[in-house]
């Protein structure tokens, strides 16, 4: 009997499960590495400074999440157009405990959902460090001028990559692109 279920859970899986691809940019230090590892199910106390991109497949209930992981770092972030053109759902992670970084955030964010090829992909801002104190998301929000964007999909959440804090709701939010994107067909 146990042996028939596996079988009809593999069918099912086959026939259902959908994979989606996402890619996670911002500047350096904003938490992006320990966000995919978050999701990811491995250990994010610690990371180092990502060089190129890191690359993790990752599945939550039907869905097979493929996330580009690409370093903030200035001489990285000419390749966040070429690997958000081809992907279902940009992720873009601000640290808000560092209102000094705004400036540059927000120039680079708009720099990049400018670009003809990346049009209407849906756009998920996350104000990340929420668990630092002085950390504000309406700042973060005011700050990237979140309002002006317009054409695509723009959610905005509040997390702690670090503490695990709203990140159930980022995979529902991803999911849900997914079914849209499959909508769509
Ligand atoms: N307090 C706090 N620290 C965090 C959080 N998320 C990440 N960090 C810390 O911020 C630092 C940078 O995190 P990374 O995930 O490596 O940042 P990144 O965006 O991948 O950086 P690059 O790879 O250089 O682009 C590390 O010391 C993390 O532990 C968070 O939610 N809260
Ligand atoms: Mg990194």
């Amino acid at each position: 009997m146990f042996l028939v279920q596996k079988l009809l859970d593999r069918i099912r899986n086959a026939f259902f499960s959908q994979e989606m691809e996402l890619t996670i940019v911002g500047l350096q230090n904003s938490g992006k590495t320990t966000l995919l590892q978050q999701i990811a199910g491995i250990d994010a106390s610690s990371t180092i400074p990502t060089v190129g991109f890191n690359m993790k497949k990752v599945k939550k209930g039907k869905v097979q999440f493929k996330m580009w992981d690409i370093g903030g770092q200035p001489r990285f972030r000419s390749m966040w157009e070429r690997y958000c053109e081809t992907c279902t759902a940009i992720v873009y992670v601000v640290d808000a405990a560092d209102g000094a970084s705004f400036v540059d955030a927000k120039r680079e964010l708009h720099d990049l959902i400018s670009k003809p090829g990346l049009a209407g992909i849906p756009l998920l801002l996350l104000a990340n460090k929420n668990d630092v104190e002085h950390a504000s998301n309406e700042e973060v929000i005011e700050a990237m001028s979140m309002t002006e964007i317009q054409g695509r999909r723009v959610d905005i959440f509040s997390i702690s990559a670090k503490n695990n804090d709203n990140i159930e709701k980022v995979l529902q939010w991803l999911t849900a692109q997914a079914q849209g994107k499959k909508n769509k067909k």
